[in-house]
């Protein structure tokens, strides 16, 4: 019973979009579904005890009474109707679902072999390559003036990809034009050198080149018994070296452990009701362990790898969050999550038909903020990571003393992020090092806000050593999706070995990149901490820092021979 209604709720849902036979009975569809389940069931019940008593009384089974006959009627019309209502429809979602994959691989294929990211950018293509321009086509023209055209507003710069069917010379193109509408030069950022290709329709906008960020590597980070060099993007020097130290000091104290506590993305709609009465209508509905089946079969249609493991609500007044919490497979998850709470949402509009949807968003997921819901809740991968450094390692690696480590900690990471009023920030750098790895290995780079959440903890371990510990609650890291696929990304992936999906076990890869980003935490809080109770921080920064070149006059911009210019002091 609980799966019929589960499958007639389900069903509603698709109500506006597509005709049935119910929508012709002005009686609520649930009712009628009712009706003709009882009708077919109980059609069904009375012909087979009609069967069953024609063979006993060896009745021939072609003669009818009118009652059989209505019977009869009845079982057909009610057929009719359920398959009309379930069979087809779900015969239709299963092959709509079957096409939407195709075209999404049609989309993703056509984005690495000709750059057109979909059928309205292939119609958009073909519109646009009738239009002419100097009498000629669009693509026909040279750069310079097409540049031009661009600049003056005669062509909108983002239709340059299909216009011309070439990504690198729309970027080439548009790079022009920006010059041209600026004055001012863009050399220095790299055109060449790039698959503009493999960034359309996923990735960026409007490219006029990329930026260039080193990539250290760090390592043997050795984690749960296997072995990592962790590649780290950054500018900001010392940061490798520090976290190296850090993975050196636990190398010979026997490695770290890292455990994934929970994993599960979240996002949170918010809707508002006239009244509070109905607002906690809504939630006592999500609430209700019953409707869970429901509306769980709804998200999960969405995507092959999205499960919905739960809705946590809070209310404010009349509006209502709704915090969907699922698993993502190897992916980060957001668009996924997005796309099945945006279906329980129409689902429930069509029960709450009150129901005011103010933004797919409410905050209350929450991405991309420093949040408490975060800390508490957990967002992504929830993750704990812990070694114990042996006394003489602190001493000859880390240059420092197990009793100074544990004040700092408490003094520093504890209390002095209390006194800050931090949010999960109990910690030394942990956005140093998630911010470099999510860099170096495609992952969403504005994620580093609660994915850097982490408290670190210090303490004494067999009287004399030190045992250290990270916990972080919200690690959203994919090794699919997003910037994952790009070249340089996808090898750093790769020399993680969690490149792409597992297609074994679903998650696993994404889960293991989770646990490196912690492992790697905890040596950079280690080293850090290490060089600030040493006293060591600013001399180490002005060695691997600050460069001792002439930074001003090595600028092509600034001209070297202005007086005062080259007056760079070099600390070292
Ligand atoms: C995508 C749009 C802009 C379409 O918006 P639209 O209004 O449908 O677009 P349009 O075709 O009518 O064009 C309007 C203008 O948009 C621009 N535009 C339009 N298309 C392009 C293009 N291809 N390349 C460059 N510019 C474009 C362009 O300026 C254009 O004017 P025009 O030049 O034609 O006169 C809109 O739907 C939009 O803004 N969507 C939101 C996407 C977004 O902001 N994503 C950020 C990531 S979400 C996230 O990370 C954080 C989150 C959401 O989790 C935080 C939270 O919890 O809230
Ligand atoms: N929409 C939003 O509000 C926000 C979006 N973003 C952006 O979203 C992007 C990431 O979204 P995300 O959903 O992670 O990625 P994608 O949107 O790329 O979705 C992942 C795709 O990979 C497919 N897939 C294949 N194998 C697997 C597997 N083993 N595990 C998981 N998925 C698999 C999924 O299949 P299937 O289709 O079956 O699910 C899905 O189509 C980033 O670019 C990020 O910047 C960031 C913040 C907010």
């Amino acid at each position: 019973m609980a799966l019929m209604n589960a499958c007639m709720q389900r069903e509603k849902a698709y109500k506006n979009s597509k005709a049935l036979a119910s929508d012709a009975l002005p009686l609520p569809v649930a009712f009628t579904n009712k009706v003709f389940f009882v009708l077919f069931f109980g059609s069904s019940y009375y012909l087979i005890q009609r069967w069953r008593e024609k063979i006993r009384t060896s009745t021939p089974l072609h003669a009818l009474i009118l009652g059989e006959i209505v019977a009869m009627v009845i079982l057909l019309a009610s057929f009719i109707y359920l398959l009309g209502f379930f069979g087809i429809d779900y015969v239709q979602n299963i092959i709509g679902k079957t096409w939407d994959f195709d075209s999404d691989r049609e989309i993703s294929s056509n984005n690495n072999n000709n750059g057109n990211s979909s059928c309205s950018v292939e119609k958009e293509k073909s519109k646009l390559r009738q239009a002419q321009f100097n009498g000629k086509s669009i693509a026909d023209n040279r750069d310079e003036e097409i540049a031009f055209a661009v600049g003056n507003g005669s062509l909108a710069s983002y239709s340059l990809e299909a216009t011309l069917g070439d990504c690198k010379r729309a970027a080439s193109v548009r790079r022009r034009a920006v010059e041209l509408m600026t004055g001012r030069s863009l050399e220095g950022l790299p055109l060449e050198g790039f698959d503009y290709q493999s960034i359309l329709g996923q990735c960026c906008e409007l490219p006029v080149g990329y930026v260039q960020i080193p990539v250290g590597v760090i390592g043997p980070l050795l984690l749960n018994g296997s072995e990592y060099m962790v590649p780290m993007a950054t500018t900001e020097g010392c940061l490798v070296a520090s976290t190296n130290r850090g993975c050196k000091a636990i190398y010979q104290s026997g490695g770290a452990t890292s455990i994934l506590l929970r994993d599960g993305m979240t996002r949170a709609p918010v809707v508002r009701f006239p009244t509070v009465k109905r607002t906690a209508e809504l939630k006592f509905y999500l609430e209700d362990p019953i409707n869970f089946d429901t509306l769980s079969v709804l998200f999960n249609r969405t995507s092959r790898f999205a499960k919905l493991q739960g809705i946590q609500c809070a209310l404010a007044g009349r509006n209502l969050y709704m915090r969907f919490c699922c698993s993502t497979g190897d992916a980060m998850g957001m668009n996924m999550v997005s796309k099945g709470v945006q279906n329980v949402v129409d689902y429930l509009q069509d029960i709450f038909p009150d129901m005011d949807v103010i933004s797919i968003s409410g905050n209350f997921c929450a991405d991309k903020k420093a949040t408490a819901v975060n800390w508490i809740e957990g967002r992504g991968k929830s993750v704990v990571c812990e070694a114990v450094i042996k006394e003489e390692v602190v001493t000859k690696v880390l240059k420092t003393s197990v009793p100074s480590l544990l004040e700092l900690n408490m003094i520093k990471n504890l209390a002095g992020s209390a006194m800050a009023g931090a949010i999960g920030g109990y910690n030394a750098h942990a956005a140093n090092i998630v911010t470099a790895i999510y860099i170096a290995t495609g992952q969403d780079p504005a994620q580093n806000v609660e994915s850097s959440q982490c408290i670190t903890m210090i303490e004494e371990a067999n009287g004399k050593d030190l045992h250290i510990s990270v916990t972080m609650p919200c690690i959203e890291v994919g090794t699919i999706g997003g910037g994952t696929h790009l070249a340089s990304q996808a090898a750093c992936l790769n020399l993680l070995g969690v490149k792409g999906a597992n297609s074994d076990l679903p998650g696993s890869n994404s889960q293991c990149l989770a646990r490196i980003v912690a492992g790697a935490v905890l040596a950079g809080e280690l080293s850090l901490l290490s060089a600030l109770a040493a006293g060591q921080l600013v001399k180490s920064h002005m060695k691997y820092n600050r460069s001792c070149r002439d930074i001003a006059s090595s600028d092509p911009l600034v001209d070297p021979t202005v007086e005062g210019k080259s007056d760079i002091t070099c600390f070292s």
